[in-house]
């Protein structure tokens, strides 16, 4: 699913009302209907509900909601902030229809005003959309921090009010929602660590907006839904063969639970056969815990001390838990893969980060794997915000020709043209130890059967998330360790 621009997404609402054609008060009514239809079914009409509107087009689809609660026999108390003779014309239009059924109190600068105090209320933050252009400060800034610490559930219509879509929000005042439901795509401000607040959960719901002027929307931002996940197709005429041989160096004395998490995610990922290079007194742990591996024993007893041969493999993953004895014979490893499919992790990335010129050795396509600090490390640099570090992540996966899986919530997939794809799969519950061996299992299992390696990169960050929502249903967010990721990849 495409994530568009501010701008983008104007040029599609005004295309939609031109060519569909639907008058805009129309596309208000359909979106706030969109917006009702998803509200309540998370707060029925036992809740008092506060809607707080803006006199932009915002507003006026916070007052299409109020009217179309009040007739579904919600207590609904509407205020309108600021001079609503400014507003513009849908606002203007929505504020008559609902003040033929509803009151609706006005309030400036200098009115008091009282927040619900009820329990059993629901706000719903219509003040700012996609409109916003400068921070937020005066009355409205007072009234938004007042929102906040009134406690009570806050449902925000199409973004925060406050929050910038497409750019970092500075610390002023922004709408702290439990809800935002947007409309017809998520923002780019939804996948950014520092808008975690200013988010909550969210639900995209579709509006109607011309499809056919989506499909020609350029963009360089990706969610993965459902839909643009396709698995390759598995012949019944196989054998063993056909689906790949990987090859995974890792584990050492001591982290021998990297090697065994992800060759076993390796083999639950659909691979045919999987060699794992391990230290010498590390093979037995190996052997016992997974009797379907193939192993092959380093010189060394403890640690990784170089790999001889490996060209008869059709994928190798390097990195998770070999220890950072031995960056020579990690230069040496890389030298011999010029045209292998790669994915390096973990102990792999650090080495990179502390030789960076070795960067240049990795094969075009090859898959990095890091979380935040590790890619810190690999760049040599910090951010100042999030934004900027999607630039960052974007250029870099350009300039080096590689694939980068920057882990976190919604893990950022970046591919050597540029493009940036959210996962939407996984948990907090995956913030756990072991987690990112098995993403290193999956992803080589895919790229030894011949997945191109962006699909290789994007469909294994979400099969991993989504193999860890169903963990987290078994069990608990909390409680769930990474083998129970692997036990529930399907
Ligand atoms: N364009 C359309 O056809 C549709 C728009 N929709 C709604 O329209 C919203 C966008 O509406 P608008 O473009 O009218 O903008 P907003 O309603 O977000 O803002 C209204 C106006 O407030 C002013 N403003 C911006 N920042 C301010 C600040 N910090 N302090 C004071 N004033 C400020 C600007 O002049 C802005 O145009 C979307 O988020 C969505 O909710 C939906 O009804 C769907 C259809
Ligand atoms: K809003």
């Amino acid at each position: 699913m495409k994530i568009l621009s501010t701008y983008q997404t104007r040029d599609l609402d005004e295309y939609t009302i031109k060519n569909e054609p639907i008058p805009s008060i129309d596309l208000m009514e359909r979106a706030a209907q969109a917006f009702v239809n998803s509200f309540v079914l998370k707060y029925d009409n036992t809740f008092k509900t506060v809607i707080f509107c803006g006199i932009g087009n915002n507003g006026g689809d916070g007052l299409a909601v109020a009217r179309k609660l009040h007739q579904l026999g919600y207590d609904v108390q509407t205020y309108v902030l600021g001079n609503s003779t400014n507003g513009s014309i849908d606002f203007l239009e929505n504020l008559k229809r609902l003040q033929n059924q509803s009151e609706v109190i006005k309030l400036s600068e200098n009115d008091e005003f009282h927040l619900p105090k009820k329990e059993k209320s629901v706000i719903i933050d219509a003040i700012f959309g996609s409109g916003l252009n400068r921070p937020i400060d005066g009355f409205l800034a007072i009234v938004i921090l007042k929102i906040n610490q009134t406690g009570l559930p806050i449902v925000s219509i199409d973004i925060a009010s406050g929050l910038f879509s497409d750019t970092h929000s500075p610390q002023s005042a922004v709408i702290q929602p439990t809800y935002t439901i947007t409309f017809q795509y998520p923002k780019l401000a939804f996948f950014q660590p520092e808008n975690e607040k200013s988010v909550g959960s969210w639900e995209a719901v579709d509006i109607g907006l011309s499809q056919d002027s989506i499909r020609e929307a350029k963009t360089k931002y990706y969610y993965t839904s459902s839909a643009e996940i396709r698995p390759l197709a598995r012949s019944s005429f196989s054998h063993k063969g056909t689906f790949g041989h990987a090859f995974l160096v890792a584990g050492s004395y001591g982290m021998m639970g990297a090697a065994v998490l992800a060759t076993k995610a390796c083999l639950r990922s659909g691979v045919g056969k999987i060699t794992t290079h391990v230290p010498k007194k590390c093979v037995d742990i190996l052997q016992i815990s997974v009797p379907e591996v193939i192993v092959d024993i380093s010189h060394n007893d403890y640690h990784f001390d170089g790999i001889w041969n490996f060209t008869k493999y059709d994928a190798v993953a390097m990195g998770p838990g070999i220890g950072l004895e031995n960056i020579d014979k990690f230069e040496e490893f890389l030298k011999k893969t010029p045209n292998k499919k790669l994915i390096i992790d973990a102990d792999g990335i650090t080495f990179l980060g502390q030789r960076p010129e070795l960067l240049k050795l990795l094969p075009k396509n090859t898959i990095l794997t890091p979380h935040p600090k590790e890619f810190k490390s690999l760049i040599g640099r910090g951010w100042e915000n999030d934004f900027e570090k999607l630039e960052i992540l974007s250029e870099f996966a350009v300039s080096k020709k590689i694939i980068i899986c920057l882990k976190g919530k919604n893990t950022a997939v970046a591919l050597p043209n540029g493009e940036i794809h959210f996962n939407s799969t996984g948990n907090s519950g995956m913030a756990t130890a072991g987690s990112g061996d098995v993403l290193t299992g999956i992803i080589l299992s895919f790229l030894a059967q011949g997945y191109p390696p962006e699909q290789a990169a994007i469909q294994g960050v979400y099969e991993h998330g989504l193999a860890g929502d169903q963990a987290a249903k078994n069990r608990s967010e909390r409680s769930m360790i990474a083998s129970d990721i692997i036990e529930n990849l399907r």
